[in-house]
This record gives C-alpha cells, structure tokens and sequence, in this order.
C-alpha cells in the first residue's frame, strides 16, 4: 500500500476501518472512533489520535485492550488462530520456533502473570527477541498491577506505531 494522507483523510469509514482496524490487535473499536478526528496532518497525528483515545479510557478499557491480545507462543500460535499481523510479529522474534524447554517456561510463566494481573503479558515482539522476552517476562511479573497496566499499553503502542508504519509508505516526503 502506498497512500499519502489526503488519500487516508478522504477513506469513507467503512475502509479506514478496513485497513487500520488491527493497528491496535482486535480493537477496531479504536479506528472506528478516531476516524472522526480527520484530517490527520500525518501518520504521526493518526498515530496520536490513538494514543490518546486510549490514555482517555478507564483502568478497566485498558486492561481491556489487553486482554484482546493473544498470549506470546500460545493456544492461538498452536492452533493457527492469531490475526495476520499477530503472526507475523510472533515469527519474527522465533516464538513459532521455541524449543520445548522454552516453550514451557513461555507457558508458565503466561499463566502465572495472567493469574497475577487478569490481563495478559504484552511486549512488542518486533523489538524483542526471544531472549529478552522471556526476561521480561520474568521480571515482570512481580510488579505492581498499575504498573504492568500501564507497561502493557506502551508495548500496545509500540505494536501500533509498527503496524501503521506498515500499511503505509514512508519512502518520500510526500508520503505519510
Ligand atoms: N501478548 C503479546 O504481547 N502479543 C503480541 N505482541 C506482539 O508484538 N504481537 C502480539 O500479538
């Protein structure tokens, strides 16, 4: 795709929901809502309206957000069930190909943060690797719920400034 942001301001909702409604994984509800906010000067004021459409919701439509995602190496990676962009982040950063020590420590150590915060642990895999994941992930669970809350939803930001990048080109000034 390649669509400079006259071309993203004039998409009639029923395709910015189309194409952006992933950017934050299954919460089109997001896209939807900032639609309204057009135009966008650029993707980074596309990317903002996101972000603070989420710093604006309750502790509890955060805790949301992240309970949308799915676990990191887990029923959904197995049963082939993650979202196009899901799937390919987790490839990206080998959590298709852990071996079986690892994979169950990633099992683990998922339900013990899940049973701890009711809400799953988010990292964006793209800027992680295997390693690093599974260090955080230990390191994070003894954390504060607040804290991992608001860990959660910068990694979900992450996620989307990732994937906005990616449906759009930034290859010439012109360009978003
Ligand atoms: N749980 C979790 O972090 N999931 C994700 N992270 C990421 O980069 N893509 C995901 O689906």
């Amino acid at each position: 795709m390649n669509m400079d942001i006259a071309t993203v301001n004039a998409l009639p909702y029923e395709d910015f929901v189309n194409i952006f409604g992933n950017v934050v994984e299954k919460c089109p509800i997001i896209t939807a809502a900032v639609w309204s906010g057009r135009p966008f000067v650029n993707l980074t004021a596309l990317e903002t309206a996101i972000s603070e459409f989420i710093d604006a919701l309750p502790e509890s439509g955060k805790e949301g957000i992240l309970r949308c995602h799915p676990d990191l190496a887990g029923r959904d990676l197995q049963s082939g069930t993650l979202t196009r962009e899901s799937r390919e982040e987790q490839a990206g950063s080998g959590m298709d190909a852990l071996n079986s020590a690892d994979a169950s420590r990633m099992a683990r150590l998922n339900e013990e943060y899940k049973e701890r915060f009711g809400f799953p642990f988010v990292i964006c895999a793209r800027m992680n690797d295997k390693a690093n994941i599974l260090r955080e992930l230990s390191e994070r669970c003894p954390n504060e719920r607040s804290v991992e809350r608001a860990r959660g939803i910068e990694e979900v930001k992450k996620i989307c400034r990732l994937r906005l990048q990616d449906l759009v080109h930034t290859d010439s000034p012109n360009k978003l």
